[in-house]
């Protein structure tokens, strides 16, 4: 997967048919080969009740004359991508079925979620944008990951990032007391609760977040407002927060749209992750991981390292039960050669991409590179260190 060299071109389809944008035609001319500019999609999740359909209302009002597909994901899991959609443009607003081949999801080299979006802006023309909704229990890490498509599929969409909707009222709550389908027993914890740190989905949703909107900040006071916050920057440090009355973000751009989130991986969003290392939540956290500038062979071997965390659960020359699991990864990576490079991973998969600013723009010396974990279990300074640990050994840095 390679990243999209169109970086501030604003979202529009040249394939397809085409919308009669000026800006289009123009691209079009300049047409050589298969150039494609690809829609973006931002997948919106939250709980039950946590305002996620008044903000499509909003955004949907707020970008009047833009023609954007909602897509309902109301089953949650990656089988049924929903196959209700709606396209709005100019106050009309079109229902239909997408049309999922075979029914199944795994049986085209592409998903099948991409090719029925992609296959119905073949007929209606192309979208500015799609935005996903899912159902209350979702799990985004399941989502994310069918839309992240290789560049080398030549798709004509890309996920732009995860919103997470969460009701500020209640969240606290279904954080340290989830009930029923809310609970979430990972693999290696069946039949016990490991201490109280217990998943829920509300935890899920927040740590794949590359958005977070604390809505209903109407029911809260300030002071448990701070609170919320607190605590779900605890659980992800590299998510942008904002709080929200009935989900009116003061701005689209960065907060729900265009937010780049899978092809960018700027400096400064991986410092958020340096202002504190925070244990208010115990399931999830948010580890950084730092190290030197890195030589071609390091850079091999830090590859091998990360298919052994992401894909093994395993870390290599430690003792350390995999009772740890990894759900969002981003990091830079300067070469020793003055090229950079950014990686970007949710569950298992990553990608490393060449990144497009230079490595002399952010001279951090000895401690320049940067990998960014959210995940469960790996917060504790044990684990925290095991991490480091390994990773040093693996690109045999001297850590004394
Ligand atoms: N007081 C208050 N009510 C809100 C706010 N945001 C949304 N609501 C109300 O909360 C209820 C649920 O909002 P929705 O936008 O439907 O939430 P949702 O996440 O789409 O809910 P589901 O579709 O049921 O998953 C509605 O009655 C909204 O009007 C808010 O900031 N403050």
């Amino acid at each position: 997967m390679e990243a999209d060299d169109e970086d501030d071109a604003p979202p529009m389809l040249v394939a397809a048919g085409g919308t009669g944008d000026p800006a289009e035609a123009a691209l079009n001319a300049d047409l050589e080969g298969v150039k494609i500019t690809k829609v973006p999609i931002t997948i919106i999740t939250g709980y039950l009740g946590s305002g996620k359909t008044t903000l499509l209302n909003y955004i949907l009002t707020a970008r009047h004359g833009k023609k954007i597909a909602v897509i309902l994901n109301e089953f949650g899991n990656t089988t049924d991508i929903e196959k209700s959609l709606t396209v709005n443009q100019d106050h009309e607003a079109v229902s239909e079925w997408l049309d999922l081949a075979n029914g199944c999801i795994c049986c085209s080299v592409k998903d099948s979620g991409v090719n029925a979006i992609e296959s119905l802006m073949e007929r209606r023309g192309a979208f500015d944008y799609i935005l996903l909704e899912t159902t209350g229990l979702a799990d985004p890490g399941n989502i994310a990951p069918l839309f992240w498509v290789d560049e080398g599929l030549g798709s004509t969409i890309y996920l732009d990032g995860v919103v997470a909707l969460v009701d500020a009222k209640n969240v606290l709550k279904s954080l340290d007391e989830p009930v029923g389908e809310e609970k979430i027993e990972s693999e290696h914890e069946h039949g016990h609760e490991h201490g109280g740190s217990l998943m829920s989905t509300a935890h899920l949703q927040i740590s794949h977040a590359d958005v977070v909107v604390l809505n209903k900040a109407d029911l809260v006071t300030p002071e448990e407002m701070r609170k919320v916050e607190s605590r779900v920057r605890s659980i992800n440090s590299l998510a942008k927060i904002q709080t929200t009355d009935h989900s009116q973000v003061p701005q689209l751009e960065g907060l729900i749209l265009d937010l780049h989130a899978y092809d960018n991986v700027t400096a400064e969003s991986l410092d958020f992750a340096n202002k504190g290392h925070s244990h208010l939540d115990p399931a999830i956290g948010t580890v950084t991981l730092n190290f030197p500038l890195l030589n071609e062979s390091q850079l091999e071997k830090l590859d091998r390292w990360l298919r052994s965390v992401l894909w093994k659960s395993e870390l290599p020359r430690e003792e350390l039960p995999s009772t740890w699991e990894i759900h969002r990864t981003k990091g830079r990576l300067p070469l020793s050669n003055g090229m950079l490079k950014m990686l970007q991973g949710v569950r298992e998969i990553f990608e490393m991409i060449d990144a497009v600013d230079a490595y002399s723009q952010s001279p951090e010396g000895g401690t320049a590179g940067k990998i960014v974990f959210i995940g469960k279990n790996i917060s504790t300074e044990r684990v925290t260190a095991a991490f480091q640990r390994s990773l040093n050994a693996c690109l045999a840095i001297d850590d004394r």
